[in-house]
């Protein structure tokens, strides 16, 4: 039978202010799989790499099952699937790594049924995935994922997502601490309200990094990447937040904060050597707490999810 293979990039959610509302792709690491039709309804996972053992082997608990299964009954599809599923990002990183999974066996599904969905069509069956993993069908990872580059989630219900465009120049550096953080346990600790002098400050540097990326305005960039939300509460989950974040500001960064859920940190630097140096600078401080870390920089990734052989 017919087999495709594709790639889904890790992905930056909330970019501090925006929480559950925003996210953006970079560059690498991904996710890739190899899907395979089969004559037998259902989707059967052969194989996974890279997890150590760690991920659920039944579809109705893995990601990328999930997503393919969400996507067969969509269609009607009398054909079942097989997934080979190749882990390159660190489980429970705060880099989407439960959304890489599920984007990537998306395109390839869809692919083999010759596309009768597009990306927006397919991020439901991906917001279902993250459900499993996080109990909440947020789409701030899987939704830049699949579309790649910058999006807006301006809402859920209907869901609505639009793509910011960013200027070229924009370097993301991510320093993932070898830690474990689970977004459903760090979706726990967070209010269930906050204060109107807090949301106030928030929609302001909401539009004011819209408005920043699209003119573009490294200034207002700079002004608006605060989070009053969740970054209070979430940050004590990370050992030397405060300070790593201090010396990624000095290091010449836009702004600093958590990468979706942590443990991973996320800056935005107007340029690649500004952003190489404030990852050394970063790492150097988890180094001092004697934590093991990656780096990884990039661009903002415009393409998303993809095809890499059908
Ligand atoms: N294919 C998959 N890749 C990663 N996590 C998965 C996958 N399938 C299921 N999960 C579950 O999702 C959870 C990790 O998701 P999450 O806590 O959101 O971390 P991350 O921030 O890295 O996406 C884990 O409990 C894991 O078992
Ligand atoms: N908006 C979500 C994003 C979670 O991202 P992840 O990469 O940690 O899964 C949240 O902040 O809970």
């Amino acid at each position: 039978m017919k087999s495709v293979k594709a790639s889904a990039p890790a992905t930056v959610a909330n970019v501090s202010c925006g929480f559950d509302i925003f996210g953006f792709a970079v560059e690498a690491p991904a996710d890739e799989v190899i899907v395979t039709l089969t004559d037998n309804p259902g989707v059967t996972i052969s194989k996974i790499v890279g997890d150590d053992g760690r991920l659920p082997r039944e579809a109705e608990k893995n990601t990328s099952g999930v997503a393919v299964l969400e996507f067969l009954k969509a269609i009607d599809s009398k054909l079942g699937a097989n997934i080979e599923l190749y882990k390159h990002l660190p489980l429970g990183s705060g880099m989407g790594s439960s959304a890489a999974s599920s984007a990537a066996a998306l395109v390839a599904i869809n692919e083999l049924h010759g596309n009768p969905l597009t990306r927006e069509q397919l991020l439901p069956f991906a917001m279902e995935s993250e459900r499993i993993a996080c109990g909440s069908a947020h789409a701030d990872n899987v939704a830049p994922s699949l579309l790649g580059g910058f999006v807006l989630i301006r809402g859920y219900a209907p869901l609505d997502v639009a793509s910011i465009p960013t200027p070229a120049e924009l370097y993301c550096t991510l320093v993932h601490p070898h830690l474990e953080l689970k977004t459903e346990d760090s979706r726990r600790v967070l209010k269930p309200s906050i204060p109107i002098k807090d949301a106030i400050t928030q929609w302001g540097n909401i539009a004011g990094m819209v408005v920043g990326l699209m003119k573009p305005d490294y200034g207002l960039i700079q002004r608006s990447l605060h989070d009053v939300v969740a970054e209070p509460i979430r940050s004590v989950l990370i050992p030397g937040f405060h300070k790593i974040k201090e010396e990624a500001m000095q290091a010449g960064a836009l702004g600093c904060g958590i990468s979706g859920s942590g443990p991973t940190i996320f800056a935005l630097s107007s340029e690649r050597a500004v952003a190489e140096r404030v990852g050394k600078a970063m790492q150097q401080q988890f180094d001092l707490l004697k934590l093991k870390s990656d780096v990884f920089v990039s661009r903002i990734n415009g393409e998303g999810a993809k095809i890499l052989s059908a």
